[in-house]
């Protein structure tokens, strides 16, 4: 077990079913969303674990230092729980650091925040952006692993159902840049569009 080291997880096991085609090979400037998370985590990491499905699985080819996993049987497809579930089994760490592959403008300054701002005895720190909250970014603990793997096998898969149990620090920020999330194609076009 690696005490004090934080690893990242990259959060690539999802259906894009509202984008239409696997998102997190979308690309802004030529770099592939995958690729912008994996970046932005480097700084702030000591290592990265990318976790998708096993139809994605191949397709991550730059790699680089990452190491790639897809979620584990048993919870597979169980959403972004069961990416964070598994990288937690795969790779002993104290902290993780969590983003998805659907947030191309993200900032390490906003893990530079949430890291600053951490608070004694917390498992988790999350942002709230203008009032909203952003589960899928941010620091989990590994002391919520039993807590996660109980709600995995309730099938009660919502991130709030873990932050309802987990000691929280939330962070506020007012820039909602860093967090734009593409979720559909709509939503490329209006930020990407070449036209
Ligand atoms: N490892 C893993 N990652 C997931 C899973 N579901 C979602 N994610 C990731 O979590 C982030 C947020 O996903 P969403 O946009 O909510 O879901 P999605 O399935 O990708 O997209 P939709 O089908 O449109 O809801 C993305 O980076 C996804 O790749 C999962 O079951 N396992």
């Amino acid at each position: 077990m690696n005490e004090n080291q934080t690893v990242g997880i990259v959060l690539a096991g999802g259906q894009s079913r509202r984008f239409g085609s696997p998102k997190s090979f979308a690309e802004k400037d030529g770099k592939s969303f995958y690729q912008w998370s994996i970046d932005t985590l480097v700084p702030v990491v000591n290592s990265i674990v990318l976790i998708t499905n096993r139809e994605l699985e191949k397709k991550f080819i730059d790699r680089g230092k990452v190491a790639v996993y897809t979620d584990i049987e048993q919870h597979s497809g169980k959403g972004p729980l069961a990416g964070i579930y598994t990288a937690m089994t795969k790779k002993p760490a104290t902290w993780y650091a969590v983003i998805p592959t659907d947030v191309p403008f993200m900032d390490k300054k906003v893990f530079e925040r949430l890291w600053n701002d951490r608070e004694t005895g917390k498992q988790a720190i999350i942002p709230i952006v203008n009032g909203r909250l952003q589960p899928l970014i941010g620091y989990y603990h590994v002391s919520l692993k039993p807590i996660i793997e109980k709600l995995l096998e309730a099938d009660r898969l919502n991130m709030v159902a873990l932050l309802d149990e987990a000691q929280v620090t939330y962070v506020q920020f007012e820039d909602e840049t860093p967090f734009i999330n593409i979720n559909r194609l709509e939503d490329y076009e209006r930020y990407f569009s070449t036209d």
